[in-house]
């Protein structure tokens, strides 16, 4: 039970997805990137994994914060474990940060499914082995045939409920597009897609996430003729005032905070000042699995649902132990990729989407990511 070693190790994979200036990501030609896989051991021999990029577990990092919360503590002891790596964040000078509790988190939920040959959800407490995914479109572009106009938006929307899905979430356009952001445009696309998918197909929008009140205030009015389910991130979301003042002002729900820091507790805030009438949570966004529960649970008290940021495994885990919330985020997605292509370094999709659009979570312990180690040798950086 005890853990005696924690090792990052870098490798090179292979995707199509690059990302703008803004972090966005859009298509491009394949490319190599640098990922990295955190593993958590144990005296006996167990082990824990979980993905991140490279500098959120480079050398200073688990060194000198990790490795003293972990090694030689029970790894079933996640919440102290937790609790204690969060204690440590304040004093790091910032090089701490909520996504490496995040993936340390998940690598002991990992440990602890592997070590009980039992999936997280069931760990946790599953409420369901299948949730309905909608598919979240990538930002806009200027890409010939892409999502350059809002009748390619409304293309893909009929290709993606062809492929299944029964609720879509637009992201569009942003800078460095030239003209981006503009309201209208935004409803011209949110237009055309319902018009591809009638009235049955669920929509959101996850719009620019600077726009002023005013602007949000006028795409929000436009999206509640269009019959979407949500307006989410049109401005700065440490603005917490400004999310009251449009909760108040639209019928349309607005979902939050995603992006905002302050894990569960900031979420706490935001849902008892009125902030949002949908919460949102994310395990990257929030410092992993475990506060993503909290923040699961504390909105159910309220009677709200909270809906959870991204996708892979960590995520799916999350919504299949939960009740209050409706979806999965799968994506992102774009014309040009071939979603279901999954990872190099994954041997299958982790979260496998049928024709009715139910993505099933693998029958598989721990994270159920089946992790192609010999691949991972094979393109080792460090
Ligand atoms: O960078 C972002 O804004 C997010 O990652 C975005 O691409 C998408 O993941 C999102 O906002 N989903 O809700
Ligand atoms: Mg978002």
């Amino acid at each position: 039970m005890i853990i005696t070693e924690v090792t990052a190790r870098v490798f090179r994979t292979t995707t199509r997805r690059h990302s703008d200036s803004a972090g966005h990501a859009h298509p491009g030609p394949p490319h190599q990137v640098q990922q990295a896989i955190l593993t958590i051991q144990t005296e006996d021999g167990q082990e824990g994994h979980s993905f991140t990029a490279p500098e959120i577990v480079r050398p200073h990092v688990i060194d000198k914060f990790v490795k003293k919360v972990l090694i030689g503590q029970d790894y079933r002891d996640r919440e102290r474990l937790w609790q204690d790596l969060a204690h440590w964040q304040r004093g790091s000078a910032a090089q701490l940060t909520d996504r490496t509790l995040a993936v340390v988190d998940c690598a002991l939920w990992d440990l602890a499914g592997r070590a009980s040959n039992t999936p997280v959800y069931k760990l946790i407490g599953a409420y369901r082995d299948k949730v309905l995914a909608y598919g979240s479109i990538m930002c806009g572009d200027e890409l010939e045939g892409g999502l350059a106009t809002p009748e390619d938006y409304g293309r893909f929307a009929e290709a993606l409920v062809k492929r299944g899905y029964k609720g879509i979430k637009l992201h569009t356009w942003m800078p460095p597009v030239s003209w981006a952001p503009d309201v209208k445009m935004d409803l011209k696309a949110c237009a055309a897609v319902r018009e591809a998918v009638g009235p049955d197909i669920r929509l959101m929008i996850d719009a620019f996430h600077w726009y002023s009140r005013t602007d949000a205030l006028e795409l929000g009015r436009g999206l509640e003729k269009l019959g979407f389910d949500w307006i989410e991130e049109p401005m700065d979301e440490q603005s917490m005032s400004s999310y009251k003042w449009l909760a108040d002002n639209l019928d349309i729900p607005v979902v939050g905070p995603e992006s905002a820091a302050g894990k569960h507790w900031h979420r706490a805030e935001w849902v008892k000042s009125g902030a949002c009438d949908i919460l949102r949570t994310g395990v990257n966004d929030v410092g992993g699995i475990t506060p993503a529960l909290k923040t699961m649970r504390m909105a159910e008290c309220f009677g709200m649902e909270c809906e959870v940021h991204g996708n892979t495994a960590m995520n799916l885990h999350v919504v299949a132990a939960s009740k209050n919330c409706r979806w999965y985020e799968r994506g992102l997605l774009h014309p040009f990729l071939e979603y279901d292509d999954g990872h190099d370094y994954l041997k299958s999709l982790s979260d496998p989407m049928d024709q009715d659009g139910y993505v099933h979570v693998p029958d598989r312990p721990g994270l159920g990511e089946e992790i192609d180690f010999d691949f991972i040798e094979n393109n080792r950086v460090q």
